[in-house]
């Protein structure tokens, strides 16, 4: 059999602006590629969302010629024997951020090179790779502001005269099949499971499709869940099915410079989980109330809008940026519960589940002081209207009785939605 380049699609499951692919590709050899199904998860959702995506990605490959194997098991393992078994010259795959898949990708690397198999990272995952923002002293940006000033100017300086890169090498591939195309296999998580986003690379191009086109208003619409004027695209944006890098090039190119921050952040909260690992990794330093843990998982906190929130997310695996914020905030700050037992929770019920996003964004959270409840309620949904949507039993509450059902006392019938779980 002759050899091959083998791509190990892990976040990056698109063929447009793919680098793994166009690295690939540019060895000259005939492609194969490998999806793993990783043992362990313990998001249904997002292992639903991925198996979708890859099965799109494989017939995507597939009218390329490019055979994409669908495996389950361990990574470390799979990879060796597939490289093995197709002949790898060498394997390429997108960089990885956090410990648990660096410390992986060095037994991989370890693996292959006993083999004398080369293993080729690219970055295909954020805008700028892990170490090309430092200070001046060679250092990693340790504040978003700071990161953000830096990535705005090197991103200025780097196309001011040409346009930023998009890979596109992977048009018209058209290789011989290595030994016939093998099929997908069948999805193995329950389907019954509900999961807002469809997934794959087709389905991630509508969603920002219809999103660009209303982008110019996301600074007015950012902040009213109800109202969905925030892109909806993290779930694509951490399967790989949308590229960052394309999407930034345009919000860059059309100065939607408010949304364009939302990829900054992305990129911060990547490349300050792969050069502070330690500090997303510190133990609770009290333990969690279980009863509180319950209540507020439950969406049956007696706070509405904390409330609603915790059931959309349950009910659907997404949660608006806002009020992620709100129901961290509350956790943390009005529970003081610890951020690591809330994260677990985020972990185990997002489709877009990404570790440096969620444990970054909850540490963020839980150092601020928290409001009041009352506060994310005038400011996020003033009019109730998420809340009605997600708690039916407060559907009837006018306006000024929403937020603050217990204060109805016997004039309202608040179907048993309880009363406020504690003082604040
Ligand atoms: C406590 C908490 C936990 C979070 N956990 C995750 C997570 O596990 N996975 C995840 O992708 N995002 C996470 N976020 C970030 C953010 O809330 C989601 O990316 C956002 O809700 C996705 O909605 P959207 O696509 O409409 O975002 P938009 O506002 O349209 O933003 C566009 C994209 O930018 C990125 N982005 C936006 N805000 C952030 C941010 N604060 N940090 C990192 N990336 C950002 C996302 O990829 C998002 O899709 C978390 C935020 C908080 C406060």
């Amino acid at each position: 059999m002759q050899p091959t380049t083998l791509i190990w699609f892990r976040r990056n499951l698109r063929v447009a602006d793919n680098a793994a692919l166009h690295t690939a590709l540019q060895r000259g050899l005939p492609v194969a590629g490998i999806w793993i199904s990783e043992e362990g998860r313990t998001n249904p959702r997002q292992a639903l969302f991925l198996h979708r995506s890859a099965a799109e990605l494989h017939q995507a490959l597939a009218a390329c010629g490019i055979p994409l194997y669908g495996l389950q098991g361990n990574a470390e393992q799979l990879v060796s024997e597939w490289a093995d078994a197709l002949h790898a010259a060498a394997v390429v795959a997108d960089e990885a951020y956090t410990p648990s898949e660096l410390w992986a990708d060095n037994r991989i690397w370890h693996a292959l090179d006993k083999k004398n198999i080369p293993f080729i990272r690219v970055n295909d995952r954020s805008i700028f790779a892990k170490s090309e923002l430092t200070d001046r002293y060679g250092m990693p940006y340790r504040t978003f502001p700071e990161y953000r000033q830096a990535w705005l100017q090197a991103y200025a300086q780097r196309f001011r005269y040409k346009q930023p890169v998009s890979y596109t090498a992977a048009d018209g591939i058209l290789q011989t099949a290595l030994d016939g195309l093998p099929p997908f296999p069948a999805n193995l998580y329950t389907p019954s499971i509900v999961v807002q986003h469809k997934g794959g690379e087709a389905a991630g191009e509508k969603q920002w499709a219809q999103f660009a086109a209303e982008i110019g208003f996301y600074p007015l619409q950012k902040d009213f869940p109800a109202r969905k004027g925030t892109g909806q695209i993290s779930a694509y944006l951490t399967a790989g099915c949308l590229s960052a890098r394309s999407l930034a090039a345009q919000a860059w190119q059309q100065q939607h410079r408010a949304w364009l921050d939302t990829l900054i952040r992305r990129d911060f909260h990547l490349q300050t989980a792969f050069h502070m690992p330690s500090a997303n990794q510190e133990p609770a330093d009290h333990p969690v109330s279980s009863r509180y843990l319950e209540r507020w998982q439950a969406g049956q906190t007696g706070f509405p809008l904390i409330d609603a929130a915790m059931r959309a997310l349950k009910r659907s695996g997404w949660l608006h940026p806002a009020l992620r914020e709100a129901v961290a905030l509350f956790w943390c700050g009005t529970l003081k519960q610890p951020w690591q037992s809330g994260a677990a929770w985020f972990a185990a019920q997002l489709t877009d589940y990404e570790p440096a996003a969620n444990q970054g964004n909850w540490q963020e959270a839980c150092a601020q002081t928290a409001p009041p409840p009352l506060y994310w309620a005038q400011k996020l949904d003033p009019d109730g209207t998420f809340v009605r949507r997600h708690l039916p039993e407060l559907a009837h509450l006018p306006s000024e009785l929403v937020h603050t059902p217990h204060l109805a006392g016997a004039n309202a019938d608040t179907h048993g939605y309880p009363p406020p779980m504690i003082k604040v």
